[in-house]
């Protein structure tokens, strides 16, 4: 376990769980192991000293899953007194017997850490080590907290956080209030926290607010209110530079991270970062200061800026559905299968023209069950080859599309666990661009059905297309283009007596009526408070890769023994 330039901090005997263990702070960990009778441990805050290496059972955390460490106050002596009331008819030794607790100095303190547990869920664990004095409890504070505030570790200290009250089943002020906020005290975050009263309220907010006093914004929503705040991030950047968001110009990188506290509808931002959506994971990943950057999608119609987005641009099916669902808002997250079951039985398909660049080489495709997982290497290189890929010639798909939808990340969420596009990493540059065929409702829900399960086949069907892509583009054709039929009729039928041949496109759960678009992926534009998801096979902790903090069922930290 003695890594180079890991040197002790700090060290010395404590008790927990009334055992007596040495205890040890070096830059990079906690650590503690129970003391053997011959093995003494002077407290010490020499940096030359040694990290000692534990046996089985000893415990090794690393700073960066240390939530939060705080004194224990609320520890006394006690002295038993008699009731001040004096009961004659009482016999003396039947009378109640009142515990007197006496402010104590604190002689514990408790460290809570991350705790591990089945699907990506965190929780939070406290020890409590018990010291003789005061003064050697207080210096344990002092250097843990010390250590923790290395700005290496990139903890907020804090936040700009954005409630909206009418996502998801409107739970977001509670979800705050009784899940986040405590957390945020416990590891004394600043919050200032803005409950929104309309669509914009977020965006408007940011445009002029002072963002040199936080290190992040948080939604507690839905991934339309991140694309929000992603959008004002951008924009303000923007502004600041004196640019202007053309086809040509590159989006500027926001230096605050965002954080999401999942209470959407359907939290696929959260999902596919965090591999859960659930408030306690996601606050914990930002207290302890988790980044992870994410492609994101500058929109064009024509040279006319739309939006950024970063989780799923849809046309057709998720378009029409999208709209559909609006109208029943009330319904909540269950709006979207109401819609979608609706929709699915319309069977609509759009003629239209879909032009893109693949993305480089044959290195990753849609289909290479190549999960992305935290620290992924394909996301590490990509951020430093954006330049050298080669420029690929357009390709240019004509038909009558039941769905045209890109994936800049998989996209997971609860009806579909590993999402509609498994193996979409969050930041190499690329979106997967899927062309759904017009087909049969059996045809589709064939797809459908196999993207809620976790086989990670819903390309394998003959009526589907797919291709990692750069830059793409969309485009309906008019009556008279391109269509034969069409061209040798002598004049179109009168407009009211045709179905609609536009629908409309879902941007991250928004509308955007203007159904030609050109679309470019900007690689690792924004970072998010999270680690990206854990592959619980062989996870390699960002903090700390050659060393160990490996949940096993019993506890979350695997012992050190047996590893150098
Ligand atoms: C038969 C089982 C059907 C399982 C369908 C799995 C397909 C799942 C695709 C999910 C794509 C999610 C992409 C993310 C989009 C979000 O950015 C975006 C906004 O999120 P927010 O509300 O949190 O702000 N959300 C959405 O656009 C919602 C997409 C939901 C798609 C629902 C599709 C439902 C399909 C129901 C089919 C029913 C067939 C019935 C047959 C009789
Ligand atoms: N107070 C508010 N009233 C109405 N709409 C709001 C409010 N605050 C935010 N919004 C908008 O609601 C949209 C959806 O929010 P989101 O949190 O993603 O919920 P959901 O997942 O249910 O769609 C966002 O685009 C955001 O701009
Ligand atoms: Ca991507």
């Amino acid at each position: 376990m003695a890594e180079c330039g890991d040197d002790v901090v700090f060290q010395s005997s404590l008790d927990i769980n009334k055992k007596t263990h040495q205890v040890q702070l070096t830059r990079r960990h906690l650590t503690w192991d129970l003391a053997s009778p011959g093995k003494s441990l002077r407290q010490t805050g020499s940096p030359s000293s040694q990290p000692f290496i534990g046996h089985s059972g000893c415990k090794h955390v690393p700073l960066q899953e240390i939530i939060a460490v705080n004194l224990e106050r609320s520890l006394g002596k006690v002295s038993p007194f008699k009731s001040a009331k004096k009961n004659t008819s009482t016999p003396l030794k039947e009378s109640p017997i009142y515990i007197e607790l006496q402010p104590l100095h604190p002689v514990s303190f408790s460290v809570h850490v991350v705790k591990r547990c089945p699907n990506h869920k965190w929780k939070k664990k406290k020890v409590t080590f018990f010291c003789q004095g005061e003064n050697l409890c207080r210096t344990w504070v002092e250097k843990i907290e010390e250590a923790l505030s290395n700005p290496a570790l990139k903890r907020p200290r804090s936040l700009l956080v954005f409630i909206n009250p009418f996502g998801g089943k409107r739970r977001a002020p509670r979800v705050f209030e009784e899940t986040v906020s405590p957390l945020m005290e416990l590891a004394k975050i600043r919050t200032h926290v803005i409950t929104t009263t309309h669509a914009g309220h977020a965006k408007e907010v940011i445009t002029k607010y002072d963002l040199q006093s936080v290190d992040g914004v948080v939604c507690v929503g839905g991934d339309g209110m991140f694309t929000e705040l992603l959008n004002g991030l951008i924009d303000r950047k923007m502004l600041e530079a004196g640019k202007i968001q053309t086809p040509s110009e590159q989006p500027i990188s926001p230096d605050l991270r965002v954080g999401i506290i999942p209470a959407g509808s359907t939290d696929a931002i959260c999902f596919s970062t965090t591999g859960i959506n659930d408030p306690m994971t996601s606050a914990i990943h930002m207290i302890i200061g988790d980044s992870t950057a994410i492609d994101v999608c500058s929109i064009y119609s024509g040279d006319q800026f739309l939006r950024y987005s970063s989780s799923m641009l849809a046309y057709g099916y998720y378009g029409d559905m999208l709209k559909d669902s609006e109208n029943n808002r009330w319904m909540g997250p269950k709006r979207y299968q109401v819609a979608g079951a609706k929709k699915f039985l319309a069977n609509k398909s759009y003629e239209g023209e879909v032009s893109f660049k693949l993305a480089s080489s044959a290195d990753t495709n849609p289909k290479d069950k190549m999960m992305c997982n935290s620290g992924c290497n394909i996301c590490a290189m990509s951020q430093f080859s954006q330049e050298e890929k080669g420029p690929d010639s357009w390709h240019t798909v004509r038909g009558k599309f039941l769905a045209v939808a890109s994936f800049t990340m998989s996209c997971r969420c609860l009806i579909s666990p590993i999402g509609p596009s498994p193996y979409c990493h969050l930041g190499d540059g690329t979106s997967d661009l899927l062309l759904i065929q017009q087909c049969s409702r059996i045809q589709f829900l064939r797809h459908l059905y196999r993207c809620s399960t976790t086989n990670g086949n819903q390309f394998d069907l003959p009526f589907i297309k797919v291709f990692r892509v750069r830059e793409w583009s969309f485009s309906v054709q008019t009556d008279t283009e391109g269509d034969t039929d069409l061209q040798s009729q002598p004049s179109p039928p009168p407009r009211e007596s045709r179905a609609p041949t536009h629908s409309v496109w879902n941007c991250d759960g928004e509308i955007i009526t203007s159904p030609n678009l050109n679309i470019r992926v900007h690689c690792q534009l924004i970072s998010l408070f999270a680690r990206g998801i854990e592959d619980m096979e062989s996870p390699t902790p960002q903090s700390c890769a050659s060393c160990c903090n490996v949940c096993d069922p019993e506890d979350n930290y695997k012992s050190i023994g047996g590893h150098t």
